[in-house]
């Protein structure tokens, strides 16, 4: 059964093969910022205007050392320290309604993105699930989107605020005095090479760092729902090393980053400390001179100052940029997987001609989407006619296909050719939705989720479906159980129902089966950890209650098949034989094999 969670290891598919620009990547983000365009619009605008105001400090600064300070006028230099307050509380106040404007906006944003990766998921094939790790997946709706929040909130308007404010920086530096504005412009080159290189690197471990985040994701999830396993084989410490080796891997990862980021802030840092420092030089001279007026000089090297942080920080806007253009991609290579489609207009469920009622399989194949090319159909022409109302057991050896078959009615997986009727309407011609309130289904493994047991049981249900279909569908599943559960059918199972016996969740899922009254039911060995008295009494009520009912039931003992009315023997990927259970026992080896050493004492009990 296609149970087992997922690989570890996120896939090759996980993994681009050529990661495309950041900045492309960045605008398929497009569609979600769009809505908030406008705030985002006023807080870039804000944000220029706070950082503008921080640049008109130097020049209050030259009016006081050339004008009051030079005149000797106390109440000048009063004056101006009030202008400069003034200005300062102005900058605070702007990048406060900054933050304050796009705060709300961006939470929205990662939310509505969060949303729709959710409903996204819900409606990818079950292929889709059997390929991708579930740690890749929970990486890319947890980090991933806060990294995307992240970016929008500081790199995509600082990275124009800055250059904005480096561009207006650069123009009062030339106008204060052009020579040394040159001087203070020498590192522009080469700072933009060291940016462009540092770019091209990062992304590459960027993409790296959060694929390894993924994995290491998924390890621990699988500890965490396989915590019984590991504690029963004593298996603690080979998951803990596991668990090392990929932290290892990841750790040495995040220093490559860090290597990388110290490089880039070394460069950026060093050049523009080495042109201010040569300026300076340049400037005392000219002032010695008389070339140049000390007012002139402060306010050259306060400007000069005041842009080292928009400078500076180009280093780590362009990381996030950097992680927040990986993040779009990985967002992306999931949104872009091709959610399950209706081939079917929703009106179009086409009669088959010449197909009569009930369950019928014709020339079914099918083959995994990831098998390999030339291997052997796990089905290979299954030809199977379950009457109206009758139930058809399925046995076979293990492998032999029978979950792949029953999976294929509800369209789990798609046939690779042939086709499925029911009650002479093909399955490809319905819509998934009504196709699968025709359907329901149980598996050998059943999965709870965290809610109330009734919640769990009335999912099976149409949503007016109410206490009394409940207690029907608990009575039938012998489930009875539930009501001497703490709060009854309120009680909360826990995550997956792992507080409730293996044969309790297993009753609990049947009772989701049968609450909706389906039409047809397909069951894969649903009664597997039920005692034989048990599964009797489920298989009377069984039969009593759905007595209309179509059923393909999965059965591996004797006492199941004995629930249906005739039973098909699944071999070598085709039914080879269908009968009832003494008739096959009479003319198959194969079946009469593998229902050997149970066969007699089992029907013995069930006398
Ligand atoms: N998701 C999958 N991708 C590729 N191959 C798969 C997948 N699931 C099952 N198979 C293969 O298909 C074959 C049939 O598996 P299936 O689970 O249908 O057998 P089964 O008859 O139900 O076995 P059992 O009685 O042990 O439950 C097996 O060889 C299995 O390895």
């Amino acid at each position: 059964m296609p149970t087992t969670p997922a690989p570890a290891e996120g896939t090759d598919e996980t993994r681009p093969a050529e990661s495309r620009s950041a900045v492309r990547s960045l605008l398929r983000l497009w569609p979600y910022v769009r809505p908030v365009r406008g705030r985002l619009a006023v807080a870039a605008v804000v944000a220029v205007a706070a950082s503008c105001t921080g640049l008109v400090i130097p020049l209050v600064l030259k009016w006081i050392v050339d004008g009051p300070v030079a005149d000797r006028s106390t109440g000048g230099v009063w004056l101006g320290a009030l202008y400069l307050l003034l200005l300062g509380v102005a900058e605070a106040v702007l990048f406060g309604l900054r933050r304050w404007l796009v705060a709300r906006p961006l939470a929205g944003v990662e939310a509505a993105m969060r949303a729709d990766l959710y409903r996204h998921l819900q409606r990818l094939p079950i292929a889709f699930h059997d390929r991708w790790a579930s740690g890749q997946l929970l990486s890319r709706g947890t980090t991933d989107l806060m990294l995307l929040r992240l970016f929008l909130a500081f790199p995509l308007t600082f990275l124009l605020v800055n250059s904005v404010t480096i561009l207006v920086g650069v123009l009062i530096m030339l106008a204060q005095d052009w020579t040394l504005g040159l001087v203070l412009l020498a590192p522009a080159v080469p700072v933009m090479i060291v940016c462009w290189l540092f770019e091209k690197r990062y992304s590459r471990v960027a993409r790296q760092a959060q694929d390894q985040v993924g994995d290491l994701t998924t390890l621990v999830e699988e500890s965490v729902l396989g915590i019984r396993i590991i504690k029963g084989f004593g298996r603690h410490r080979s998951q803990a090393l596991a668990f090392r080796d990929l932290s290892r891997t990841l750790r040495g990862t995040e220093l490559v980053k860090a290597r990388l980021l110290a490089g880039i802030f070394a460069a950026i840092t060093t050049l523009p400390e080495l042109a201010i420092g040569a300026a300076l030089v340049l400037g005392t001279v000219q002032v010695a001179d008389g070339s140049l007026s000390a007012g002139t000089l402060v306010a050259f090297l306060s400007t000069a100052l005041a842009l080292r942080w928009p400078v500076e920080s180009i280093g780590f806007l362009l990381a996030m940029s950097q992680e927040a253009a990986t993040a779009t991609e990985r967002y992306f290579e999931v949104m872009d997987a091709p959610p399950e489609s209706d081939t079917a207009p929703a009106s179009g469920a086409a009669r088959a001609s010449g197909v009569g009622a009930g369950l019928r399989f014709d020339g079914v194949r099918f083959r995994y989407p990831d098998a390999e090319g030339d291997s052997v159909p796990v089905l290979d022409g299954i030809d199977l006619h379950i009457r109206p109302g009758e139930t058809m057991a399925l046995v076979g050896a293990t492998g032999s296909g029978k979950t792949t078959l029953t999976a294929l009615v509800p369209r789990l997986h798609e046939v690779t050719s042939g086709r499925i009727t029911l009650d002479g309407v093909d399955i490809t011609a319905m819509p998934r939705e009504e196709l699968r309130a025709l359907v329901a289904v149980a598996f050998e493994e059943p999965t709870l989720f965290s809610a109330g047991v009734g919640e769990n049981v009335l999912m099976g249900a149409p949503d007016t479906a109410g206490e009394a279909d409940l207690t029907r569908a608990l009575a039938v599943a012998q489930a009875d159980f539930v009501h001497a559960l703490p709060d009854g059918t309120d009680t909360q199972v826990g995550e997956q129902g792992l507080s409730l016996s293996g044969g309790q969740r297993q009753r609990l899922a049947l009772a989701r089966a049968v609450v909706g009254s389906p039409r047809f039911l397909v069951l894969d060995d649903p009664l597997s950890a039920l005692d034989v008295h048990t599964e009797a009494l489920v298989e009377a009520a069984l039969r009593r209650v759905l007595a209309g009912t179509t059923a393909l039931v999965v059965a591996h003992r004797p006492s199941t098949v004995l629930l249906a009315d005739r039973v098909a023997l699944l071999s070598g990927g085709r039914v080879t034989a269908v009968g009832t259970h003494h008739e096959l026992l009479r003319t198959s080896a194969e079946y009469a094999w593998l229902m050997s050493g149970r066969t007699e004492t089992t029907e013995r009990e069930n006398r």
